[in-house]
């Protein structure tokens, strides 16, 4: 396994790992050495999964130390992605020596060079949505290197794309400039996301058809060959490994009444977006958890309160300025909604959870995967913003009435669709079938020539 350097990448890695090696695969997992001490508590089989921590080489445009995603802005990416690239000769050693029967990887295009003459099969593994790969990192999709992406065409979507509501409006297009723009040397985002899916034996996805069906359609024609696909490989949370803090924090409010907020592992709001969340959450008057990194400029969240914040919240609302166990929260009887950024992580996980569902995307992909959440399956609320991108309190905190108020017809609709959808994820073998039709899917690759 050797995932792009970034947690909402390697999590994902990690639960299919884990789900392989439950099924008796061996799997050793490449990673940057800092996520590993923050994620291998995720590890399951520890004696059929093995850790391989690796030195991230400085590189003069990032930050020393940086290691992953989280560590930099999004801006910073394509200097990360130059970093990855020039972790190939700790690939090559590696993967002689083991030679492992399949490797898995997604932002490092390179693979299928070193891989092929060793005789180890690539497996292109993609954690963000059919959709946003569909709507981007494909042929049909034209960039040319050295002539960046004009807004114009930016915002039509590439031939044939499947969708009229999962797309991005009016200037969010403009944020997709960066697929046209170098990541790495000599390569787009686009050259690296469209070369990492045409050189690999076969490309896999974390979706169902039951939710992405015409995209997989359409990236497995845009490619011309057969797209597996994983399901959204969740594990089942263990509640006894909930800290006991947030546990007895939480035990103290009725079943279902309180907002859990998160914004994944790259997101950092600006200072004013920041306090304006917080007074959003005040206005509520509903019990609150919000685990979010202190905001652009400061070095912790308290420094970046509103004037009087702590004491008026004070007893029903925490600000948490680090990583909490997102998904064992979730899982917790008193919280009954998730306040997210709609990361493809967080929206599985928001999908096959019970929470009322309310979205505050920030880059281009978790905007599509908010579209289709809110506008497909009508599943939960977006935030609305104003024409600069900035929402305002008020905006905030009808998104959050809406869903919790019990009279609201909006809040009964999101509910009633989401139930529906839930029970079809966490039926009885959904997961576990496609994970055994994803290994039967390698098998078949592996006999062939
Ligand atoms: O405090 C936290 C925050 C997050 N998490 C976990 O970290 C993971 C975050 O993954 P997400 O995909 O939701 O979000 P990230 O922003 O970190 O992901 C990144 O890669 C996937 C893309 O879809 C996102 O757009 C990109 O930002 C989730 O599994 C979540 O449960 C925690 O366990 N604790
Ligand atoms: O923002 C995005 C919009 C979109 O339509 C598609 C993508 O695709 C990917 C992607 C990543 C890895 C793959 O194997 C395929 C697709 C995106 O990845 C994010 O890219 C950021 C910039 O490099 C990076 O900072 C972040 O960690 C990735 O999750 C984004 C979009």
């Amino acid at each position: 396994m050797f995932p792009w350097f970034a947690v909402g990448h390697i999590t994902p890695y990690l639960h299919l790992s884990n789900e392989l090696a439950k099924r008796g695969h061996k799997i050793s997992f490449f990673l940057p050495r800092k996520a590993l001490i923050l994620l291998e508590n995720l590890n399951l089989h520890p004696n059929l999964i093995t850790f391989h921590p690796l030195t991230v080489p400085s590189v003069a445009t990032l930050p020393p130390g940086t290691e992953t995603a989280s560590d930099i802005p999004f801006s910073d990416s394509p200097f990360l992605a130059a970093a990855m690239d020039l972790t190939r000769p700790q690939l090559e050693v590696s993967l002689q020596a083991m030679r492992p029967d399949f490797i898995f990887y997604d932002l490092a295009h390179w693979i299928p060079q070193v891989a092929r003459p060793l005789g180890i099969r690539t497996v292109c593994y993609n954690v963000v949505s059919a959709a946003a790969i569909a709507i981007v990192l494909v042929p049909a999709r034209e960039v040319t290197q050295g002539k960046p992406c004009t807004e114009e065409e930016l915002e039509k979507p590439p031939r044939g794309y499947p969708s009229k509501t999962v797309v991005l409006r009016g200037s969010e297009a403009r944020s997709l400039i960066f697929i046209s723009l170098p990541s790495g040397d000599n390569i787009t985002f686009h050259g690296r996301g469209t070369t990492a899916m045409r050189e690999c034996d076969a490309i896999a996805l974390r979706t169902c058809q039951e939710i992405e069906r015409d995209f997989c359609a359409y990236i497995s024609s845009q490619y011309g060959k057969a797209v597996f696909l994983t399901g959204p490989v969740l594990p089942e949370p263990d509640m006894k490994m909930l800290d006991e803090k947030w546990a007895e924090w939480l035990g103290q409010f009725k079943p279902g009444s309180v907002v859990f907020c998160a914004f994944g592992s790259q997101h950092v709001l600006e200072k004013g977006q920041f306090q304006e969340l917080l007074l959003g959450f005040e206005t509520t008057g509903l019990p609150f958890l919000v685990a979010l990194r202190p905001p652009i400029g400061t070095n912790s969240v308290e420094e970046a309160f509103p004037k009087g914040f702590e004491e008026r919240v004070r007893g029903r609302g925490v600000v948490h300025g680090g990583w909490v166990q997102q998904p064992l929260i979730l899982s917790h009887p008193s919280v009954g909604c998730f306040v997210n950024h709609c990361g493809f992580g967080s929206m599985w996980e928001s999908l096959l959870g019970d929470c009322q569902i309310v979205m505050v995307p920030h880059l281009p992909d978790q905007i599509l995967h908010t579209r289709l959440l809110a506008d497909e399956l009508k599943v939960g609320v977006e935030v609305e913003r104003e024409e600069s991108g900035w929402f305002s309190k008020e905006s905030f905190c009808r998104a959050i009435e809406s869903v919790m108020d019990e009279e609201s017809e909006v809040g009964l609709l999101v509910k009633k669709n989401h139930a529906k959808w839930r029970k079809v994820l966490v039926s009885p073998n959904f997961m576990t079938d496609y994970i055994d039709r994803f290994i039967q899917n390698l098998q078949e690759l592996q006999m062939k020539n």
